[in-house]
């Protein structure tokens, strides 16, 4: 049986094809192959989940770019995130754009993130442009030690608007927050300012590992809400997703998840 025919003999019901959910349209990716994944993250509609390049198979896959000034830590982020490392040493900026992908398990769901990180030398910034258009997420990250990578968040954030898709997820992160001494943009003032732009917002740090795993989760949980939802469902709130989480794992001083139990109180 061919499987067109398969497709048209099921009830809706059964038919993944032919469920509300799985039928929302989109393009196929460039390339076009079998586990390229739709605008809408879907794998494709009718044919098993795809293969992802290192070999695990997922179900939905989605695009995420990192961005943000030279030093502020993407590179850095991303490595952690998908290796659980830290590259310390001499800082290597980015050239052009490098892509990492990542397959995450979310209520039984696989999705694979296909993260872009982004030069932040302005030099690179029309190789950046070009790919504003296929990022279905974006992490937007400052350097809470470097004032200037925090006051050009506003300059970013018009980048933004003009080359991103319209309803493209965002988050502001401000990175290297275990750093104490040299710190000169305060917490409060990185919740301001998401506030001011209504975007969701939390510190990270690729150091300790800090939220970093947290940040892709919850990025991952929106685009895989939005794929999937049914009509009447209500939007997945970021934030407070976010909010819960750290709250969950927070220790009482700092409010932020890191490695201790809850309840310890850090000096
Ligand atoms: N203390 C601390 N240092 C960090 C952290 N993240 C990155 N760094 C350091 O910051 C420097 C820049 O990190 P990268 O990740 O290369 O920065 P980038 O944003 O990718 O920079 P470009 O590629 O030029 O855009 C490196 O020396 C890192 O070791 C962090 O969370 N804490
Ligand atoms: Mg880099």
């Amino acid at each position: 049986m061919s499987r067109k025919k398969a497709a048209k003999g099921k009830s809706s019901a059964s038919s993944p094809c032919a469920s509300p959910r799985r039928k929302a349209g989109g393009k196929r990716g460039k390339g076009g192959s079998r586990s390229e994944p739709q605008a809408n993250g879907l794998a494709h509609p009718c044919r098993p989940p795809g293969l992802s390049s290192s070999g695990e198979f997922y179900d939905l896959a989605f695009k995420v770019m990192l961005v943000g000034d030279s030093g502020v830590g993407k590179t850095c982020l991303l490595v952690r995130f998908k290796d659980g490392a830290f590259l310390a040493g001499s800082f290597i900026s980015t050239v052009g754009i490098d892509f990492r992908n990542k397959v995450l398990n979310l209520d039984g769901v696989k999705i694979k993130l296909q993260i872009w990180d982004t030069a932040g030398q302005e030099r690179f910034r029309s190789v950046t442009h070009a790919y504003y258009r296929d990022a279905q997420a974006l992490l937007l990250l400052y350097d809470v030690t470097n004032k200037k990578s925090f006051d050009n968040i506003q300059a970013w954030l018009t980048e933004i608007h003009e080359y991103a898709q319209q309803d493209v997820v965002l988050m502001l992160l401000g990175n290297k927050a275990e750093v104490t001494h040299e710190r000169v943009v305060k917490r409060e003032e990185g919740e301001k300012l998401a506030k001011e732009f209504g975007v969701p917002f939390m510190e990270t740090s690729a150091k300790s590992g800090l939220n970093v795993e947290l940040a892709f989760t919850a990025i991952a949980k929106e685009l895989k809400h939005r794929a999937t939802k049914e009509a009447d469902e209500p939007k997945f709130q970021l934030q407070e997703y976010v909010d819960r989480e750290m709250r969950g794992t927070a220790c009482c001083s700092c409010r932020q998840r890191c490695s201790l139990p809850f309840g310890i109180v850090t000096p």
